[in-house]
């Protein structure tokens, strides 16, 4: 019996054959666990190749599978699988090694020369290289093997490096810290990133230890014994599940000492460090069978989102870790919780309602005064709210930053009566915002200890639509310590401006426990590039105060640029997103239709109908998207959800930015809060993309892609 492992490349390569083909592979590497010297398997040293650790084994008449031996250490590491001669021309170059400076497992191809590479042809020969600032030893400090640095130095522009990367002439934890000092990083900052710890000595030889090491597993997943290699086997290889990167896995597992806030840009895979965090606290109370240390609460923002979470978790944890953990939205949690305790009353979560009450309570606003309704409800969401203001005294000492319109203490006294109008309308009506019924629950379980759920760890996803009650009531949840709470969130997509939190100001204290996630694995680069350019000079908090930044955030995917076009109609719109449908071959579950308002989307969906396309609407009810029907819905709707391709339609003058919207704020700052969260629902709606992005629209085109 031996121990065994595999890298990404494997899968991938695995997946290339046919059915048959991966099943005799699978079968091939768990005989060769059990017995590598089995005859039928062949084991054979490849010999006259750039690395003498390398072996083949057979899985069937012509399909061999390359691996690397660390026979000292009983470790076999599969590297690729395909039929017999491409497998060996793959392995002809390769080299797997331990770095011995940042002591990660590395595979790359050692090419003779320099780079073989078509895009810097035709610079002129006296070009400076990319990397000429950086001595040698800074590049091999950052994880560069010293045979590639003849390769380094041959870079002359931005697109050597990623040739390079893709060719597979350099390993990926050395392609990250030379990307971040093309991105302009001072070496220490690259070197801090992407080698945050180093052993103090490695060994060159020692593999397993090199394995463990966050940076490998990247690339690598141990299965070391026969039930683990079943379990990996039989995936579906989804590579989120195993392959994390470093800052991911250092994430997701360990202890933390206090709360810890993660951000990250879209795509950047927060949801999947939550999840993966999630398992991790599950298991190790799952180890302490019949302890009496509680759950992990792992809340979300909507239902949508929590059932899809769920779905994922069920596909990482067994069932026994499954049992320690809950996922549920905030706001079923909470009217859950407050029904169990005797409080009985729904939560105002239509508009239409919502809008009555506050004509009602409008009445209440001095004559004199000629504040609109409009100012009332920002009023109440801004500052009424978050400060849980209860009383006219409260009120005149209540902090107004970053309020457009300057109110003096009279001034509050006069207008304060439509704000307890308004709370008792939402009272006689049995009715609490979202906020009211947090801060109920929150002061419950201060004033009733013995309330307290049996809760160990909170975790939240999308963390920044989450407001300043949400996060006082999560801090009364859990108490402060180790592994409390963990929250990953994004400024960029936040679509519901009223929640903008600042942690401190929640007794939720992140100093020193704080990472950002850089690499997008969902879209590709040049639909992220044009996404973030619409949030261009906008600035973006980071959930704590300070202001947050997509530096060094970057897609490892290249597709063709996103496709922006206006036309004369609805019609033509609704007709060019089917013809590109068929000329992409894509499929239509796999496409969603992305416009600003309902309305646009009803209209689309009329449209799309007419011309004998099924549409599914995307509603908050969580249902399956039937098997030819084409997604649609509003930009609200499509946050933590992706596409292979999305259309974002009806990208019109007056509806992005939404004119009713943005015209009816109050006041100039609040103005410019809205037009910034119209532009992050085009960031989240444009960032859905895994391959394509369309951007249509008809008549006159929105300002910002005209
Ligand atoms: N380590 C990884 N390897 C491969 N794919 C990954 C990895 N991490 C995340 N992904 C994939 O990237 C995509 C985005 O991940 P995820 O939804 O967790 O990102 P996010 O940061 O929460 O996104 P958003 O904020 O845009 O909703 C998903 O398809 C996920 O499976």
């Amino acid at each position: 019996m031996v121990s065994v492992a595999f890298s990404e490349k494997y899968f991938e390569s695995l997946l290339k054959l046919t059915p048959n083909e991966q099943s005799q592979a699978n079968k091939a590497v768990m005989l060769f666990q059990q017995d590598p010297q089995h005859g039928g398997l062949h084991y054979e040293r490849l010999t006259a190749f750039k690395d003498n650790k390398l072996r083949s084994i057979r899985a069937n008449q012509d399909v061999r599978i390359i691996l690397a031996a660390a026979e000292k250490e009983n470790l076999y590491l599969m590297l690729y699988v395909d039929h017999h001669e491409p497998a060996y021309t793959w392995a002809a170059k390769r080299k797997v090694e331990v770095n011995p400076n940042t002591g990660s497992l590395q595979m790359f191809t050692v090419e003779e020369g320099v780079l073989q590479n078509p895009a810097h042809q035709p610079m002129p020969p006296v070009q400076a290289g990319l990397f000429d600032a950086i001595r040698d030893r800074q590049l091999m400090q950052l994880g560069v093997p010293e045979e590639t640095i003849p390769l380094i130095r041959s870079m002359k522009i931005e697109a050597d490096l990623e040739i390079a990367r893709d060719n597979d002439q350099l390993p990926p934890d050395a392609y990250e810290g030379l990307f971040m000092l093309m991105a302009g990083a001072s070496f220490e900052e690259a070197y801090q990133e992407t080698v945050p710890t180093v052993p103090d000595k490695v060994d060159i030889e020692d593999f397993s230890t090199a394995l463990a090491r966050p940076e490998s597993r990247a690339h690598f997943a141990v299965a070391d014994n026969e039930q683990a290699l079943q379990e990996v086997l039989s995936q579906s290889l989804e590579k989120w599940r195993v392959f994390l990167h470093p800052a991911q896995r250092r994430l997701s597992t360990g202890d933390k000492n206090g709360p810890v806030r993660v951000l990250g840009g879209a795509g950047t895979g927060k949801t999947v460090v939550a999840m993966h965090r999630a398992k991790w606290l599950a298991e190790q109370l799952a180890e302490k069978q019949g302890s009496s240390e509680g759950q992990v609460l792992f809340t979300t923002f909507t239902r949508n989102l929590a059932a899809d979470i769920q779905q994922n978790l069920n596909k990482i944890c067994s069932q026994a870790v499954l049992k320690h953990i809950e996922v549920v939205n905030l706001d079923a949690w909470v009217v859950s919780f407050l029904k169990k305790v005797g409080y009985d009353y729904g939560l105002l979560m239509n508009a239409k309602e919502e809008n009555r009450l506050w004509n009602d309570a409008y009445a209440e606003k001095p004559a004199s005064s000629d504040l609109t309704v409009a100012f009332f409800k920002e009023e109440w969401a801004r500052v009424v709210q978050p400060q849980s203001v209860t009383t006219v005294e409260v009120y005149k000492k209540a902090s107004r930053l970053g309020r457009g319109t300057r109110l003096n203490r009279q001034q509050r006294a006069e207008i304060w009566p439509v704000f307890e109008r308004y709370r008792h309308l939402l009272a006689s009506n049995h009715l609490k915002e979202a906020d009211d019924a947090y801060r109920d629950a929150r002061k419950l379980l201060e004033a009733n200890p013995d309330l307290r759920p049996a809760i160990s760890s909170v975790i939240v996803d999308e963390a920044q639509d989450m407001g300043t009650q949400a996060f006082m009531l999560l801090r009364a949840l859990v108490p402060e310590g180790k592994n409390d709470l963990f929250m990953v969130g994004d400024g960029h997509q936040r679509i519901y401006g009223k929640n903008k939190v600042v942690l401190g100001q929640c007794g939720i204290n992140i100093r020193g426990r704080s990472a950002r996630l850089k690499v997008n694995y969902r879209t590709t680069d040049e639909t992220r590039q044009l996404a973030v350019s619409v949030l261009e000079g906008v600035a973006v908090d980071d959930l704590d105060g300070g202001e947050d930044t997509q530096a060094f955030y970057h897609s490892l995917m290249h597709g063709p640029a996103p496709e922006i076009r206006c036309f004369d109609s609805m019609d033509e719109q609704a007709e060019a997103i089917l013809v590109s449908i068929e000329d992409n071959a894509l499929v239509p579950e796999a496409c969603c239709v992305i416009a600003r308002t309902r309305k646009e989307v009803t209209e689309l969906k009329h449209a799309l109908e007419s011309r004998q396309q099924r549409c599914h609407l995307l509603d908050g009810r969580s249902t399956r998207t039937p098997d030819g029907a084409l997604n649609l819905a509003t930009m609200h709707r499509v946050k933590g959800l992706e596409f292979d391709a999305v259309f974002i339609a009806s990208v019109n003058r007056g509806l992005l930015p939404l004119d009713f919207v943005v015209s009816a704020a109050s006041d100039a700052v609040t103005r410019r809060q809205r037009e910034n969260e119209e532009r992050a629902l085009v960031y989240v709606s444009l960032t859905r993309a895994r391959k394509l992005a369309f951007v249509f629209g008809y008549g006159h085109m929105s300002p910002w892609f005209a």
